[in-house]
């Protein structure tokens, strides 16, 4: 049976969003993230972080900032049991990258490349996979790449949601709502 996945942007939903964090010290885990994480884990699902780093693109920080954040990221998880399976990222922006940074990627969302590239690398099954994002973009690139479920977070009050589409006040509701429903 191919594996189901959670696919989460970063910014906005792993840790707040300030703009372009590209730091240790600007990166605040979001509540409730440890905790939705171990639960969509413990109930199969492979864990992925699909990001737009366009801030690489634009000269804020180089490719490196960002991977030594990610390493720190991701070792914060492991001290809490979490294993996350690969991070995609795209570094690209079409109007204000630089150099070669500045293209109409396929990876940047609302494309849905990064998570069709975790979906041939881990043969996953996105028709039982969720997605949760803080824009709309993220939610597109889910939709346009198969996402059987999409988790938008806003911080208006939460508000029932069509089939497919949940609206949650922070992440820490993403896996109540998600589990309540799809049990
Ligand atoms: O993990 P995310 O939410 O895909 O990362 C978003 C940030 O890279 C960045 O995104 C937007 O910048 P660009 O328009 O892509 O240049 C802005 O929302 C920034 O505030 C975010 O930090
Ligand atoms: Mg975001
Ligand atoms: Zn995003």
């Amino acid at each position: 049976m191919r594996p189901k996945a959670l696919l989460l942007d970063r910014d906005g939903v792993i840790n707040i969003e300030k703009s372009y964090v590209h730091k240790v010290e600007d990166f605040e885990f979001s509540k409730g993230i440890f905790e939705t994480l171990l639960r969509f884990q413990h109930e199969g699902f492979l864990l992925f972080i699909v990001t737009n780093q366009a801030g690489i693109g634009r000269g804020y920080y180089t490719e490196d900032d960002f991977l030594a954040l990610t390493a720190w990221m991701t070792e914060q998880f492991e001290a809490h049991g979490i294993q996350i399976a690969k991070v995609y990222f795209c570094p690209y922006h079409p109007v204000h990258g630089i150099g070669e940074y500045k293209q109409d990627a396929y990876c940047r969302k609302p494309n849905p490349g990064m998570i069709l590239q975790a979906k041939r690398e881990y043969q996953l099954d996105l028709a039982s996979s969720v997605i949760i994002g803080d824009k709309e973009s993220d939610i597109e690139a889910g939709l346009r790449a198969g996402v059987g479920t999409t988790i938008l977070i806003r911080n208006c009050k939460a508000s029932s949601s069509t089939a497919a589409t949940f609206t949650v006040k922070h992440v820490g509701e993403a896996a109540e709502r998600f589990f309540e429903t799809c049990k």
